[in-house]
Formats: structure tokens, sequence, C-alpha cells
């Protein structure tokens, strides 16, 4: 991942708005020497009393000057933030927007790999802190720069050493907020640290609640909880407890002009080398770069912020995706080949290391329309070559192939069109049940989503749902069973209509009339088509074309139900042991077997 500067990521994502943001700075600009205006209508005004010309027509004459300044100021800062806000929310949905975009094409690994409570602070919290600074800092924070820098050059006009004064208190404030500054990279960063983590135990909290309730650990989870919160106030604490000394130090000192423009001004008065109009202008002027200088303050506080949230965006944004092609291939037909196919999940591992890797040296032809089934032991690699077919990781060596094409060379959409990958995870979306199927195929019509979900076996049920169909999935949440679920993930299959289904077949929802429904969904989905099954109990797949027998990482042994029977001693040792299981179950529960078995 490439590491880029904080300024042109801003840059890159203001593309956009530039114009809205120059615009911006221009208005705040006026704003700010609308500003100065008033102060020079009171040097004015003085100047009139001094030269003893003080009429009344000249009086209002500069008092009028001085409210124009005043309403120009207003008038244009009003403008400019207006702007300036909008930009920056245009920054940000861009910022947010290219995060969740990036996830999508990034190997699934690096997702799953980080917690959900540090991928959501990034995007929401950590993406809004730019807000504030970014709508004010740009405007703000480059007006009130010149107006300092024009200031200063007007005071040098006037007199060079009441400029130099006024320049002691930034001189002392400066190198206070220096000392704070030295450690704020380092803190800033462990502060971040102790606030991902935060996040992450309340969303693990929230999300494993029912867990927790169930083996009734809620008091030493909150414990946990409550843990992190309090490491999290005591960190912020002690930063503060260790810095808010010298921070009140230099932002009073910093903008205290007065400091050494009142003194070194009055001694130049006594000496008589200042006239008593400049002396006021000059202290005057010293009073009007104040407000410049504390939003100075605010703004190296700001600059911070910004470079932090989007450093922290940018670990995001900038991680390399998967390799993508941009034509689509014509295929003529579903054939798929693994040739070779090795994959460690840890991208360190050194390939072909047996102990480390998911896969090794896989090399399998399965022909369009075959019903193939993976089994094996548990973590012997059976979704990990499913989870390759889909391409959620590249495989660290060999190649898969479709019709011949290396599916790398394949774009991603094409492929993800040409296959259907049911899992055992079956999430359900908080939005309508419709639409949680209609994700098979957004541009399916009602009547389309409801013959598949009649083909599924979920229609029955959702039409007893309070408002069917538009029932959201929140709400049918608790009343939808785990088998009903899965139905729900078979109909969005089914709605998808790929040449290929992958089928992660779940071992949870086995009572005879969800199993029966099941694999009647099922069995409406493969329909012609091939199939991979991640096999959990081995009746189901007794009629596969192929049986693939994994053993860590590796194949063990491909053939028919009979065939291996007689020629794999570790398939007919799974065999007998489910056999055994299906007994068990079937005495202990009273109940007939009633497994369908898998037909295409
Ligand atoms: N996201 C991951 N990161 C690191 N290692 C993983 C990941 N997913 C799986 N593994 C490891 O890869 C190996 C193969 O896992 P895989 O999920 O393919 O097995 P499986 O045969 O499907 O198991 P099960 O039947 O329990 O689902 C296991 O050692 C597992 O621990």
């Amino acid at each position: 991942m490439k590491k880029k500067n904080w300024l042109s990521i801003v840059s890159f994502y203001a593309k956009e708005c530039k114009f809205k943001l120059v615009i911006s700075v221009f208005f705040a600009v006026i704003s700010v020497f609308g500003g100065i205006v008033p102060y020079i209508a009171v040097y004015r005004i003085f100047m009139l009393f001094f030269d003893g010309n003080q009429t009344t027509d000249n009086i209002i004459y500069w008092s009028g000057i001085g409210l124009a300044g005043y309403v120009t100021k207003v008038a244009f800062h009003s403008f400019s933030t207006v702007l300036s806000h909008i930009s920056a929310y245009r920054i940000l949905q861009s910022i947010r927007l290219s995060i969740c975009d990036k996830l999508m094409k990034v190997p699934l690994g690096v997702v799953l790999n980080e917690s959900a409570g540090k991928i959501k602070n990034t995007i929401v919290d950590r993406v809004e802190t730019i807000e504030i600074p970014l709508a004010h800092m740009i405007p703000e924070s480059l007006s009130n720069l010149i107006l300092s820098i024009c200031v200063l050059i007007y005071l040098i006009i006037i007199d060079w050493r009441m400029a130099l004064a006024s320049l002691i208190s930034v001189f002392i404030g400066g190198i206070a907020y220096g000392i704070v500054m030295k450690t704020y990279n380092e803190k800033y960063d462990d502060y971040m640290k102790s606030s991902n983590h935060v996040n992450s135990v309340i969303v693990e909290y929230i999300e494993g609640i029912q867990v927790i309730k169930a083996f009734n650990q809620s008091a030493k989870s909150y414990e946990k909880f409550e843990k992190a919160v309090n490491e999290f106030k005591n960190y912020t604490l002690d930063w503060f407890k260790s810095t808010w000394k010298l921070i009140n130090f230099a932002s009073s000192a910093l903008p205290t002009s007065l400091l050494g423009t009142l003194p070194v001004g009055l001694y130049l008065y006594i000496k008589g080398s200042l006239n008593p109009a400049d002396l006021t202008m000059c202290l005057l002027l010293s009073l009007g770069i104040v407000g410049a200088l504390t939003n100075f303050t605010v703004l190296v506080n700001d600059l911070k912020s910004i470079q932090f949230a989007l450093r922290d965006a940018y670990e995001y944004v900038g991680i390399d995706e998967l390799p993508n092609a941009s034509k689509k291939k014509k295929l003529n037909s579903y054939n798929i080949q693994f040739n070779n196919v090795t994959f460690s999940y840890d991208n360190d591992n050194e390939v072909k290391n047996d102990d480390k890797s998911a896969l090794i040296d896989i090399n399998l032809n399965i022909k369009e329309g075959q019903f193939i089934a993976f089994v094996g032991a548990s973590g012997s690699g059976k979704s990990t070559i499913a989870r390759m077919l889909v391409r959620f990781w590249d495989v660290s060596e060999g190649e898969i192939k479709i019709d011949g094409v290396n599916i790398k060379d394949i774009p991603i959409d094409q492929l993800m069109d040409s296959i259907s990958y049911v899992t055992q995870d079956n999430f359900l979306f908080n939005c309508s049940l419709m639409e949680n199927i209609r994700l098979g195929n957004i541009n399916a019509s009602d009547e389309e989503v409801i013959r598949a979900s009649k083909a599924a076996c979920c229609h029955e049920f959702i039409e007893k749902l309070d408002n069917k169909y538009d029932t959201t999935a929140g709400e049918a949440g608790g009343k939808l069973s785990g088998g009903e679920k899965q139905r729900i993930a078979i109909a969005r299959a089914i709605l998808k209509n790929s040449p290929i289904v992958i089928l992660d077949e779940a071992t949870a929802f086995t009572d005879p009339e969800n199993e029966d429904k099941i694999q009647k969904s099922i069995a409406e989905l493969t329909k012609g088509k091939t199939l991979l099954v991640i096999a959990h109990r081995l009746s189901t797949i007794k009629n596969a074309d192929k049986i693939v027998i994994l053993n860590n990482g590796k194949i063990r042994d491909i053939g028919e139900h009979e065939e291996l029977l007689s020629k794999s001693s570790l398939y007919k040792n799974m065999w007998d042991a489910h056999i055994g299981s299906k007994h068990w179950a079937a005495s202990s529960n009273k109940s007939s077997d009633s497994e369908v078995q898998l037909s295409v």
C-alpha cells in the first residue's frame, strides 16, 4: 500500500468541489478585510480628533465606513461558511463511499480480519471528525493567515519595531505549543488505539449478546466493556492532565500581542520616537490579529485531527484490490478446472508449507452440469475451495479456470454473475423480505421474487407474517427459524439463476420438516446447474457424480459413493460414523429419518 500525504488525499477527494472551496476562501478573505475596516475607521476617527477635524459629517462618514466593513465581514463570512460546509460534506461523502467501495474489492480476509467496531469507527466517527476542521479550517485559517501577514506588513510600514514587538507573544506561545506537539503523534496514536478498542468491545458485546445471555456471562462481559471504557477515560484524562498547563499557557500567550506591543510602544512613545496616532494604530492592529492568532491555535489541532483521520481512512482506501479484468469473457461452457491450486490464509507463509497452507496442490476437473461434493473433517479445506472459486481470496499458487479461462481474467462482476454461493451464514439485511430476496437479482419483479420464494418453500411462512413480504428482516428476525432464513437465502440464489451453484450445506437445521423443505428448495435451485456441495451429512451427497475427500488441505481420494466405500478407508470410516450417528439420533428422537437426497 502506497503512503499518501494527507493534503494530496484531501485534494483528491475535493476534486468535485474545488471551485466551491476556492470561492469560499475568496469570500473568507473579503470577510477578513471587511473586518479590518472598522479598525481603520476608528483610527481615522482618532486622527480627526488629534488633527482637530472632528466634524459631525467626518465622524458619521468614518462610522459608516466602519459599519459597512463590519457588514461585509459578517455577510461574506456567512457565504464562505455555507460553501465550505457544502464542500466538506461532499468530501466526507466521497471518503466514506470510497472506503465502502474498497471493502468490496479487496480480498475478503482483509475485511474479516478487522473488527466491525474499528471499521465502523473509521467510516463513521473518524471521518466525521474531519467535517468541522475542513469546513472552517480552509476558509477561516487561510484568510486569518493572510490577515496576519497583511497586518504584519502594515505594522512594518508604520514602525518595524512595533511589528517585531507584536511577534513576542507568537514566539513564546509557539515554543509552548512546540513542546506539546513533540509527543502529540505518539499520544494521538495511543488514543486512537484505545478508542478503537472501546468501539470493538461495544460492537462485539452487542453482536454477541445472545451468546453472552445464553451462557450467563452478562456480568463478566460487561466487565470487559467497563474495563475498556475505563481505560479509555483514564488514557484521555492522563493525556489531558499532562498537557493542559502548557496548552493553556500557549493558548493564552499566543494571542496576547499587547504583551509585546504595549510596553515597547509606551517606551518608544516616552522616548519620543513614536507619535500617539501611530502608537494607537499599532495597538489597535495588534489587537486586530488576536482573533487570527487564536484561530491559528485551533488550526494546529485541526490539522492534526484531519491528518490522523485521513491516515485511518486511507488505511482502507489504500489497500491493494484484487486484480480485476475489465473485458468481459465469452464463456461457452461452465467446465471448472483446479490446476495445482495451493493457498494459505497467511500472506507471509512460504507457499507449500504444509502446516500453514489451507489447500495444497488441488487438481480437479468439474464438468458443466456435474454434482460434486466435498467431504472431510472440520478444517480440511472444504469451504476454502469454494472461496477460491468466487475469488474471496486469490490462490497463492496454481490456477482455477472456467471454460479454460483463468478466473483472474474474468471480470469479478461476470464471475459473480456466473456463480451462486449459498453460505452457512444466511445474513438478512434490515430491509423488507421482498428486497432481501431481490438481492439475488435487483431487476426482478415482485412476481419473480414470489415465484422464487415459492420454489424455495418460503412463500407459505412469509404470507403468515403480519406485513407479509413487506416485513423487515429486523421485525421478522426473531420470528424466523434458522431453516426459514436458509430458505430465504436459497430463494435469493434461485432468483439469481447462475449456472454454477455452491452450497455450503448447513448442519444446524435438521428437524425433519425443515430438512424436507430445505432439500426440496435446494433441488429446485440446482436443477440443470453445475453443483458444488460442501457436505456435512454424507447421506445428502450419495448421488454425487464425484465425491472429493479432503484431508489437511489435500485431496485424499475422488470417486462415487459406492466406489469410495470400497477403496477409501477414510470415506468408509466417515460413512460408518455418519450412519452410526443417524441411528443414534433416530433412536434417541424416536423419529423417522426423513432425509431427502440431493439430485440434479
Ligand atoms: N479467514 C481465515 N483466516 C485464517 N485461516 C482460516 C480462515 N478460514 C479458514 N482458515 C483455516 O483454513 C483451514 C481450512 O478451513 P476451511 O474453513 O476451508 O475448512 P472446512 O473444511 O470448510 O471446515 P468446516 O467443515 O469446519 O467448515 C483451517 O485450518 C482453518 O482454520
